[in-house]
């Protein structure tokens, strides 16, 4: 209750073991902290903290516009309340390799397990769009090095993230995979690979863990567990997927009562009081409030 009980490190430990099990490891995008919670009691391995969900959640689109401080925290927030090591996306670390730096700090700070940097020019754009572009791969290396050099805590994972297939295509991809392996990323984001061939390559020419974004409405054949996993895929993201569904059902729910003039119909569609006060441990708060007032007698 009040926070998660396993530390920080402990958290960034298991995202670890998970990158070294051969399992996949599922992190679902959580659009707030509660969310978090719902993808930790579902079984999930992690969070998945998206900068499309946080841009997307301040009326804005993804272009850049959030700054280090807001994705800061709302990592907090959110990696807080859940058990669940969370990865956040931390765009292309804010600015120049030094920014890269304390962006990577910052992060650590908020207590996420880890983040990912791409090689996006500033303002960068949803790597699923038209219209975006990288940096020189030298420039990229440099910011990955930074983010590897100011790290504190060994355990805390660098995602290194490349957007050069759909720019550039998926061999200058790969060129600047091993590049960013080289200079001490833990794991790979190839983003936009078209299809399961695209994966099947990027495994091929790098060594160390590799990230699959299942994003919908975008670039990427949407590819199951089984897949991925015979891919030597390692970890999977859904990062806009909880707040797609959750938008929609907010506004079917509103075309209802817009309709019918109450929402008395909509009740099985919704989460009951019940589970939304089990999900929170209300209990455990109550017991505490207890236990407070007896310690005062
Ligand atoms: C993964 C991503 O960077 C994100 O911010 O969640 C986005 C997702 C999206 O816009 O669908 C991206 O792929 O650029
Ligand atoms: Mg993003």
């Amino acid at each position: 209750m009040l926070h998660a009980a396993p530390t920080a490190a402990r958290k960034r430990a298991a995202f670890r073991a998970g990158l070294d099990s051969g399992t996949l490891q599922r992190f679902p995008g959580a659009f707030n902290p509660l969310s978090a919670k719902l993808i930790e009691r579902r079984g999930f391995e992690g969070v998945y903290i998206s900068g499309a969900v946080l841009s997307a959640e301040l009326g804005l689109p993804d272009i850049g516009l959030t700054t280090l401080t807001e994705v800061a925290g709302r990592s907090q927030q959110i990696a807080r309340v859940t058990a669940l090591p969370a990865l956040v996306d931390a765009d292309t670390g804010f600015g120049e390799p030094m920014n890269a730096a304390r962006t990577l700090q910052i992060l650590e700070d908020a207590g996420v397990a880890g983040l990912h940097l791409e090689d996006q020019v500033n303002p960068k754009r949803c790597g699923h769009l038209d219209g975006k572009d990288v940096v020189e791969r030298d420039v990229a290396v440099r910011r990955i090095t930074a983010a590897v050099t100011a790290r504190r805590d060994p355990d805390f994972v660098i995602a290194a993230r490349t957007d050069a297939a759909a720019v550039h295509g998926i061999d200058d991809a790969i060129d600047r995979a091993k590049a960013y392996a080289d200079a001490g990323a833990d794991l790979l984001f190839p983003e936009a690979m078209r299809n399961a061939g695209d994966f099947e390559r990027m495994r091929a020419a790098v060594d160390i863990p590799i990230l699959a974004n299942m994003t919908e409405f975008g670039k990427s054949e949407l590819l199951d567990v089984k897949t991925l996993e015979s891919l030597g895929v390692n970890v999977v993201i859904y990062p806009v997927t909880l707040l797609r569904l959750a938008m929609h059902a907010a506004g079917a729910g509103l075309d209802a009562i817009a309709e019918q003039g109450t929402q008395a119909e909509l009740l099985d569609r919704m989460q009951h009081r019940r589970d939304l006060y089990d999900l929170l441990d209300y209990r455990s708060y109550t017991t505490f409030d207890e236990n407070v007032h007896t310690f005062r007698l």
